[in-house]
């Protein structure tokens, strides 16, 4: 398959901090997550090839166009939608002021053509019916709607998508699912989070990052393979266990290196992620 994005060598290092350290990777249709600890480098991965900020080294493409040039970068804004972790609203727009301004600096410059394609996204994140409401008036589920739909102004190819269920409850997370798989539905989305189960129940590919570097990449049953054989189920909690707790029915859950004649259990992807992070030290052990 053709990859979206194809990327060698990038890196961004402020200060001291290796922020992204040699990172190549492909992506190819459908929904790709990419999880890792706080200050991995997530953010940063996503910001360059949304192409706010340029790599010190390293180079990519985004649907055949080098973001190098100012050309290339114009052609590949045109060609891609971002959520960003903190989306700009201005809380007195309303939902399709908003989107509208959106569509305006993604130069949809024809008026009717443009406001049709607002309503169209509003439409589509189920937006419609409050378009005309303020965004300081909406719910945080809503307002995560409003930013997605922004992003889907213009119907781009390539989708980043930066923590866009934080802090949502679990009924609007789980419509927000829906939503994301929706819009992975033939298009290349990257989709950063630390919700390991949107990764499992969405994504046909994970990435792992840590310390600007990416250490996984792989089908999240894959990842979740990395774990097996190494969680079992015990009366009391393992004393060398890497992580280890009591769950509801009273027996401890661990993971880590079993003793012999353990009860193992199935391992999650969660527990996966644990393991390979904890293989580069960079895993918080209990
Ligand atoms: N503008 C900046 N100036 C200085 N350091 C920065 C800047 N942006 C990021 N960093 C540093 O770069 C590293 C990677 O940060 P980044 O925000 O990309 O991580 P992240 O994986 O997205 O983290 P989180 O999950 O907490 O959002 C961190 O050490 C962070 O402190």
């Amino acid at each position: 398959m053709t990859s979206t994005v194809s990327a060698s060598g990038l890196s961004l290092h402020y200060g001291g901090t290796r922020a992204l350290d040699e990172v190549s990777l492909r992506l190819t249709p459908g929904v790709t997550g990419l999880i890792g600890p706080n200050g991995a480098g997530k953010t940063t991965l996503l910001r360059v090839l949304a192409t706010a900020v340029p790599p010190q080294r390293g180079e990519f493409t985004v649907l055949g166009h080098d973001p190098g040039s100012l050309r290339g970068r114009q052609e590949v804004r045109r060609r891609l939608g971002y959520l960003p972790q903190t989306p700009g609203f201005h809380p007195d727009f309303t939902a399709f002021e908003f989107v509208d301004y959106v569509a305006i600096l993604k130069e949809l410059n024809q008026r009717s053509a443009r406001h049709g394609e607002v309503r169209r996204v509003l439409d589509e994140v189920g937006l419609g019916e409050v378009r005309g409401r303020k965004i300081k008036k909406l719910s945080g589920g809503m307002r995560q709607r409003v930013a997605l739909a922004a992003a889907l102004v213009g119907d781009p190819g390539f989708l980043v998508l930066d923590e866009p269920t934080v802090g949502l409850d679990p009924e609007q997370r789980m419509r927000f699912r829906e939503l994301i798989a929706q819009a992975g539905e033939g298009r290349t989305v990257l989709l950063s989070t630390h919700q390991t189960e949107d990764v499992a129940m969405l994504c046909h590919r994970v990435l792992v990052m840590a310390g600007g570097r990416i250490h996984f990449d792989g089908t999240p049953a894959e990842l979740a393979a990395q774990a097996a054989g190494r969680v079992w189920s015990s009366a009391e909690r393992a004393p060398h266990a890497k992580a280890g707790w009591r769950t509801g029915t009273g027996t401890f859950r661990n993971v880590g290196d079993p003793p012999p004649g353990a009860e193992l259990l199935e391992p999650t992807l969660e527990d996966g992620y644990l393991l390979t992070l904890d293989g580069y030290g960079m895993a918080v052990t209990a």
